[in-house]
């Protein structure tokens, strides 16, 4: 579904990632761990296309054809979506808005998505206008079941969601991963970023990815990589011969 390789991106006047290369299959999750500033956040910004990250060298494919250069829109069109770490607000234009020209027009189960997410006496509101951060990352799940991407990007879903939430969005992400569904070809894959692991908690992540200075220095099953995080620290994944 998505290959990185040897992708090197420059932000402001410094390099940020520096030769990544990353695989994702179809129906695989994959999860990117990393201390605050390692550049997690700039792939996958990177990955969706903002201007502001600029590729140096290198190129990403998705679905075998090369997205480095297509704007934003055109990789959403292909079935990119992504939930943002830090969204903005956009005065004037209501959630329902937004949901609908997703939808394309079709606004049928936006009620029923909205409900879903506890969402519903939002949707006459501007998008993120005085939304608590829970509130925040529950309109961005709602976004995607609506936009419903074959690759999804979640930069810490959990962050800011209080405990209960945290399994409302835990649920309708592993559904929107597919991830509870016993099927044989699942064909929606995911690259999550976490911090905590609760995620994990919800969907079986099939592989784990430690950012460390924006190159990804280990990779393994991702249960066991956050407990050795939480055990011993960055410093062990810097010693990991796993790459
Ligand atoms: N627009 C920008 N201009 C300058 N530097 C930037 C910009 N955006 C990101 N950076 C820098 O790039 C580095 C990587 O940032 P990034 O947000 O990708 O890290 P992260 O691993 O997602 O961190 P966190 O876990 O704190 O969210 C940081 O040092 C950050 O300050």
């Amino acid at each position: 579904m998505l290959k990185i390789e040897k992708l090197k991106v420059r932000v402001g006047d410094r390099e940020v990632l520096h030769e990544i290369d990353l695989q994702i299959n179809d129906g695989e999750t994959h999860v990117l761990m990393g201390p605050n500033g390692s550049g997690k956040s700039t792939l996958l910004m990177t990955i969706m296309g903002f201007g502001n990250y600029e590729v140096i060298s290198g190129r990403i494919v998705y679905n075998g054809k090369d997205i480095t250069r297509m704007p934003i829109h055109e990789r959403a069109q292909l079935g990119i979506g992504m939930l943002f770490q830090r969204p903005p607000t956009i005065s004037g234009l209501k959630l329902e808005k937004l949901l609908t020209a997703v939808a394309g027009g079709k606004t049928g189960d936006i009620p029923t998505y909205a409900r879903s997410m506890d969402m519903e006496r939002f949707l006459e509101r501007d998008i993120n206008k005085g939304f608590s951060g829970g509130e925040i990352k529950r309109s961005e799940v709602l976004q995607l079941m609506i936009q419903r991407p074959d690759f999804i990007m979640l930069d810490e879903p959990e962050s800011g969601v209080d405990l209960e939430n945290i399994s409302l969005m835990g649920t309708s992400i592993a559904h929107l991963l597919q991830k509870d569904q016993h099927i044989m070809n699942r064909q929606k894959s995911g690259l999550i970023i976490t911090h905590t692991g609760y995620i994990l908690d919800y969907l079986d992540a099939d592989f784990g990815h430690v950012m460390i200075d924006g190159a990804i220095r280990c990779h393994g099953n991702p249960r066991e990589i956050l407990k050795v995080i939480k055990e011993r620290g960055y410093r062990e994944c810097l010693a990991c011969q796993q790459i």
